[in-house]
C-alpha cells in the first residue's frame, strides 16, 4: 500500500519548502500546497515543488459562483494536480461545474467543515446540529454532485466511509498525540484516521515544525 501521508507545505519561503520536500520525500506519499504557498509562489512554485517527483495536492478551497470556480479549475489544469479542493458550501451547481472543468486524472474533493471548528463555532455561523450532522449533509451533497470525495476530520470519517463506500476521503487535523493543538479542534491520530477509512492523511506542522522533520515523518510512517 502506498504511503497515504501528504505533507502540507505551509511555508512562506520557496527554498525552505523545496528543501523540506527533498528531505522527507522517501517517507511521504505526496505534497499538499495550500493558500499560503500558492498566493506567494503561484504556478512557478508548484512547478518547482513538482521536481520532487511526488503527486501534488492543490488545496485551494475554491468557493465562488459556478462559472468562476470552473474557470479557476481550467486555469490550474496545466499544473496537473492529483487532487484539488473546493468548498461544499458553494452548492451543488458549483461542485458539478468544478468537476466538469477538472482534468480526467484530477480528484475533486469538497471541504465540509474545517477541522479548526467545533460545535460552538458552527452554532455561531447560524448552522444547527452537530459537526457530525453537518459533515454528513455536505458529504451527501458532494456525492450527489458527482465529486470524488470530501475533506472532513478524523472524527467523522468512519460514518462517512459507511455511507459512501467508494469515496475518496482526505483527513487533516491529525496529531500523533491525538490532542487538539494550535488552531485544530477536531483532531485524531494519523493511525485512527487511516483505520477508519481515510484515503489521504494531511499532516503539516507535526512534521514541518518538528526539530527533526525527517525523524518525525519516519515516526508517523511507522505508526501506520
Ligand atoms: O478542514 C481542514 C481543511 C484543510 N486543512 C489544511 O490541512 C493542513 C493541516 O496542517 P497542520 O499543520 O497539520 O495543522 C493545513 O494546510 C490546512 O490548511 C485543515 O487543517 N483543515
Amino acid at each position: 500500500m502506498s504511503n497515504p501521508v501528504y505533507l502540507a507545505l505551509d511555508l512562506p519561503q520557496l527554498d525552505a519548502a523545496k528543501a523540506l520536500c527533498e528531505q522527507v520525500k522517501g517517507h511521504i506519499g505526496g505534497v499538499k500546497l495550500g493558500l499560503e504557498f500558492f498566493c506567494a509562489h503561484g504556478h512557478h512554485g508548484v512547478h518547482e515543488i513538482a521536481h520532487c517527483g511526488l503527486p501534488i495536492f492543490l488545496d485551494l478551497k475554491l468557493h465562488d459562483i459556478p462559472n468562476t470556480v470552473a474557470g479557476a479549475m481550467q486555469s490550474i489544469h496545466v499544473l496537473e494536480p492529483a487532487i484539488v479542493t473546493i468548498h461544499a458550501s458553494g452548492g451543488r451547481a458549483m461542485m458539478e461545474d468544478a468537476k466538469a472543468a477538472a482534468g480526467e486524472d484530477c480528484k475533486v474533493v469538497a471541504v465540509t467543515m474545517l477541522t479548526s471548528l467545533d460545535e460552538r463555532d458552527l452554532e455561531r455561523t447560524g448552522v444547527g446540529g452537530t459537526p457530525h450532522d453537518h459533515v454528513m449533509r455536505l458529504a451527501d451533497l458532494a456525492q450527489d454532485a458527482g465529486l470524488d470525495g470530501i475533506v472532513c476530520s478524523g472524527q467523522e470519517i468512519a460514518s462517512v466511509h459507511d455511507r459512501w463506500k467508494d469515496g475518496f476521503f482526505v483527513v487533516p487535523g491529525l496529531r500523533p498525540g491525538g490532542k487538539a493543538t494550535a488552531d485544530q479542534k477536531r483532531v485524531v491520530t494519523p493511525r485512527r484516521a487511516r483505520d477508519d477509512g481515510a484515503s489521504v492523511l494531511v499532516i503539516g506542522r507535526p512534521i514541518s515544525r518538528a526539530d527533526d522533520p525527517l525523524a518525525a515523518a519516519k515516526q508517523i510512517e511507522e505508526t501506520l
